[in-house]
């Protein structure tokens, strides 16, 4: 039985308050100390450390959602990859398509990022994915090659165990996202696995995000090349998250 990646980025939302009461929820849970799942939540940065001490000890990861390729500098607004590891996570987002389309983010940056993150012993999770009008092109093994050889472009042989790569095809992000049909997903994944198998020497970790909800993730969970779930909108509530982990595990038990 494979042991599905299962997080979420929280994107620009939650007070402080809510933050914590996310955690502590978590923590509560039998899921926060699970063999059966990698859990991983993603809090804006002014969130991370707190977050990050009241979930130490269990197995949840948490991440950044972004930084930059520096360790320090001048650099006004950015946030390097030293100040990550020391507010206590372990994995940073890279690459989302928000930051892409509104921040100026490119494949070259994101492989500056994906290398930088290697180096400082951060855990890369590279987002990459096709607009509406590539996927309606047919481009979107294409697109999705493209990214992904750019993001692994300076770190080849030395990103097994230290990046994963989550497929979120734009057209699926968000309010108003179709989410993409599991056999779908799973062509693209199986690509994916073989391509990153080339470049690195071993299938990376491919997870699938974009509208991930209560009804298709077990069946998006169960197909075989897709190793886990990149979850926002239903994963912002401690129970929808805890929902959503507990559905996976009995699925894939049953699957086993
Ligand atoms: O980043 C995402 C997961 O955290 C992604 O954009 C999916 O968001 P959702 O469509 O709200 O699940």
């Amino acid at each position: 039985m494979k042991t599905p990646w299962i997080g979420t980025s929280w994107k620009m939302n939650k007070t402080r308050g809510e933050a914590r009461a996310f955690a502590e929820a978590l923590k509560a849970s039998p899921f926060a100390t699970t063999a059966k799942a990698q859990p991983f939540v993603i809090p804006p940065f002014p969130y991370i450390a707190e977050v990050a001490d009241i979930l130490s000890g269990t197995r949840v990861k948490i991440g950044a959602q972004n930084m930059h390729w520096e360790t320090q500098g001048a650099w006004t607004g950015e946030v390097s990859p030293l100040m990550v590891r020391d507010c206590g996570a372990t994995l940073v987002e890279l690459g989302h398509s928000e930051r892409r389309t509104h921040f100026g983010e490119t494949d070259e940056t994101v492989s500056k990022k994906v290398a930088a993150a290697v180096k400082q012993g951060l855990i890369a999770l590279v987002c990459i994915g096709d607009t509406r009008s590539e996927y309606e092109a047919g481009a979107t093994a294409d697109v999705l090659a493209k990214q992904t050889r750019y993001a692994l472009r300076d770190v080849g042989r030395a990103a097994p165990g230290k990046v994963i790569i989550a497929y979120e095809p734009v057209w699926s992000i968000g309010e108003g996202g179709i989410p993409a049909d599991p056999d779908f997903a799973n062509a693209q994944h199986a690509r994916l696995k073989t391509l990153t198998a080339e470049l690195t020497g071993q299938p990376l970790p491919i997870l699938y995000g974009g509208s991930v909800n209560p009804q298709n993730c077990c069946d998006l969970a169960a197909m075989s090349d897709i190793d886990g779930l990149f979850i926002g909108r239903s994963a912002w509530d401690p129970a929808g998250y805890i929902g959503i982990i507990d559905a996976v595990i009995r699925r894939l038990g049953e699957t086993a």
